[in-house]
């Protein structure tokens, strides 16, 4: 599906990318990770034909040079810093579908599902909507075309808890049938939206690794957490994961999409102090009780400890 040879590059007398080989498949979903400067970006724009290099990159077959338009039309893009596009939303929902030859309507229906209301916006600039408005739009464009590839930088940094719950599922549903590579700095992140990790650094590919891919990008685990006295801070952090509260800000119940799992363990763990009893649970598997005093979050148990 996708395939670097030997791709180098190179600005001025600074080599930026230096020997990469890399075949990625039907159905994979690759985390690019790696520190900043560590040529993320430089490997996006040689795949989607932006810049000149040594070495070859196709895409089913096709050089992303020699035919771009093609290969652009084939290709979602979600950059991690939306262009200052000054034409109204609209219109540019209107020309990116005649760019890539699809219904504008499946734009709009993708942005209702994102929870983008778009009618009172139409007339507005891109640039003046806000941040997360963006990128619900542009996740909406890039997954209204019929792509063979999705290429993602940190798509989900600016969306809400909601609105990333319907991103994982909307990603869900193309799963079997596109490529996704997705970019971040950090892999916690991203983790568990993919079953491969490509670590860059200083140019060069220092890690790659096929991972576990054991839940689905639509699973749910429902969460159970007590804490042991109220906090205003852990109260606010709840209600951000739209998480219930089931007693004077003690106990807390909520659903915790399954791509999104180590991010919220990551925030409760924060909390690690406070909490007295944690259950994260994978909606639909009954798990056997937990052994009095067994392991908790504290001591890096995660995902079924009780
Ligand atoms: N147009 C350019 N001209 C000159 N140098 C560049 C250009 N684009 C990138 N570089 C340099 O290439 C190196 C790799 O940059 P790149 O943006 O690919 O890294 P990255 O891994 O995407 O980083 P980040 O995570 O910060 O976005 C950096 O040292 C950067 O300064």
């Amino acid at each position: 599906m996708i395939r670097f040879s030997n791709v180098a590059k190179s600005f001025r007398k600074t080599r930026v990318l230096d020997d990469i080989s890399l075949d990625i498949g039907l159905s994979e979903r690759v985390a690019l990770i790696g520190s900043n400067g560590a040529g993320k970006t430089t490997l996006i724009r040689c795949l989607l034909g932006e810049y000149t290099f040594d070495g070859q990159v196709t895409i089913d077959g096709r050089d992303p040079r020699q035919e771009r338009t093609a290969v652009l039309g084939a290709i979602g893009f979600v950059p991690q810093l939306p262009p200052p596009l000054k034409m109204p939303v609209a219109q540019l929902i209107d020309f990116s579908a005649a760019l890539c030859g699809t219904d504008p309507v499946r734009i709009h229906e993708l942005a209702q599902r994102l929870g983008l209301d778009l009618t009172p916006i139409l007339a507005r600039p891109f640039v003046k909507l806000s941040g997360g408005m963006k990128q619900k739009l542009l996740i909406a464009i890039a997954l209204g075309r019929d792509a063979k590839v999705l290429v993602m930088d940190e798509p989900a940094a600016n969306l809400d808890p909601e609105a990333r719950k319907i991103f994982f599922e909307l990603l869900a549903e193309r799963q079997e049938d596109v490529t996704m590579l997705i970019s971040s700095h950090r892999l916690n992140e991203v983790s568990a939206l993919v079953n491969r990790v490509i670590e860059m650094d200083m140019g060069k590919v220092v890690l790659d690794d096929r991972v576990a891919d054991d839940v689905s990008l639509s699973g749910q685990f429902a969460c159970r957490i007590s804490i042991k006295r109220n906090e205003a801070a852990f109260t606010k952090a709840m209600q951000t994961w739209n998480f219930r509260d089931l007693g004077n800000g003690l106990e807390w119940e909520g659903e915790v999409p399954g791509p999104d799992r180590l991010r919220f363990m990551g925030m409760t763990s924060r909390y690690v102090a406070l909490i007295s009893d944690y259950s994260l649970q994978e909606a639909g598997k009954v798990m056997p009780p937990a052994e009095p005093g067994a392991a908790s979050l504290a001591d890096g148990a995660g995902e079924s400890a009780n």
